[in-house]
């Protein structure tokens, strides 16, 4: 029944306006699934490789879909993302592109779900999922690589970790980027948006803290539940290989002093979540930070795991991070991504299902972090692409009932 009888592929825009890769599987009972792959500005030196969209889309046609049509069925997702492997060879996706291949993939899945006649986060999770729903981390300031003259650090996270619901906490988020827009008015201090939709002001990472600080203690007042917030620091854009040391506007760190700094930092704001503090290579300094602070706030590895098993491991047998991020195009497939998710679990190591600086009105995150029962979500607090995903939320917790 779920056969794939057609695999179309096409350019279409990204949020950045530029092209990325878009694709549709038809299985052989008229079942329909359309997914759009994202793209990173700060991406990790070890992401399965993404082409240019007009690349992928040849490599694909040519070697991944007659692997696909008329040989696998779009409800089997272990099946195609095995043939896209098969159809790519090689462990980067660096021959059809991860951006084709999780297209495929994410249109596979959503084929499938529409064949059985279920929702994708119910298709995907089973009817043993949990019944939990993440809290969405929402970035509210940021500069780094997704927005020029702003902060050092990248991005400021809102996070509702007292919400009572999840559109409670989708909400919250939009209500702490709505407060730092009026303390940006009041100090008249200019500010457009970077990529994500966060507020890019040109403060340094100081004031950025004392107005994020501010805005989630307000709010937080105003809904009558916690809001803490957490940073992605995106250190790896920062390091300086060469001299070994972190690069600031004003100042450099050593490894030793960014690891003390981070430490500052999250005893001074309470900080409930720190993604990639540290370079991406440096499996150790992470350990020593999650040694220190690990006890109280999540210390996560984007760059540094990649959504990748073997880095992974790696990170849980020296102890580097309490937490990952998940990103689906980091990876290629979907079934990367669960088996990343399902070690990470295995261990305590706490999933995020995360968007990419530069997204599409695709969904599929959503499902995915309701199918794995994933503890939260980063997916952004305002902007077409990413109240695409918080919306999509909400819909599920009501479906979800
Ligand atoms: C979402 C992020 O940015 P990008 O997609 O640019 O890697 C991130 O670093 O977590
Ligand atoms: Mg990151």
């Amino acid at each position: 029944m779920t056969q794939i009888v057609d695999v179309r592929l096409r350019r279409i825009l990204d949020s950045r306006g530029n092209g990325t890769v878009e694709a549709d599987v038809l299985t052989e009972s008229g079942g329909f699934g359309r997914g759009a792959a994202p793209s990173g500005a700060s991406t990790g030196e070890h992401e399965a490789i993404e082409l240019a969209p007009e690349e992928a889309i040849a490599a694909a046609r040519e070697r991944a879909v007659p692997r696909l049509v008329d040989e696998v069925y779009a409800g089997d997702q272990r099946s195609v993302d095995a043939a896209l492997h098969a159809a790519d060879g090689t462990d980067d996706f660096s021959e059809i592109g991860a951006n084709s291949a999780v297209a495929i993939s994410m249109a596979a899945a959503k084929a499938g779900a529409d064949m059985l006649g279920a929702p994708l986060y119910q298709h995907l999770g089973g009817a043993f999922r949990g019944e939990n729903f993440p809290i969405p981390l929402g970035n509210v300031v940021g500069g780094g690589e997704h927005a020029a003259d702003a902060t050092d650090i990248q991005e400021f996270l809102s996070a509702p970790v007292g919400a009572p619901s999840v559109t409670d906490a989708v909400f919250a988020n939009a209500a702490v980027h709505g407060e730092i827009h009026d303390i940006l008015a009041e100090r008249s201090i200019p500010a457009g948006k970077g990529d994500e939709g966060a507020w890019a002001p040109s403060v340094d990472d100081e004031e950025a803290f004392e107005i994020v600080a501010e805005a989630t203690e307000t709010v937080s007042g105003e809904v009558g539940f916690e809001i803490g917030f957490g940073l992605d620091v995106a250190a790896a854009e920062m390091y300086d290989e060469e001299d070994e040391e972190y690069v600031y506007s004003d100042r450099t760190r050593s490894t030793e002093e960014q690891i003390d700094y981070i430490a500052e930092l999250v005893s001074e704001y309470d900080l409930v979540y720190v993604e990639d503090p540290l370079d991406e290579n440096d499996f150790e300094a992470f350990a020593d930070l999650t040694e220190k602070v690990g006890e109280q706030t999540l210390i996560c590895g984007d760059d540094l795991f990649v959504t990748n098993t073997e880095r992974l491991s790696q990170g849980i047998e020296q102890g580097s991070a309490n937490s990952i991020l998940i990103k689906p195009n980091q990876i290629g497939t979907l079934t990367d991504a669960f088996d990343a998710i399902e070690l990470a679990t295995r261990n305590g190591i706490e999933p995020v299902v995360s968007h990419r600086s530069g997204e599409t009105e695709d969904t599929t995150i959503a499902h995915l972090a309701v199918a794995t029962d994933a503890p939260f979500i980063k997916t952004g607090a305002a902007g077409g692409e990413r109240t695409a995903k918080l919306n999509e939320l909400i819909r599920i917790a009501e479906d979800a009932l």
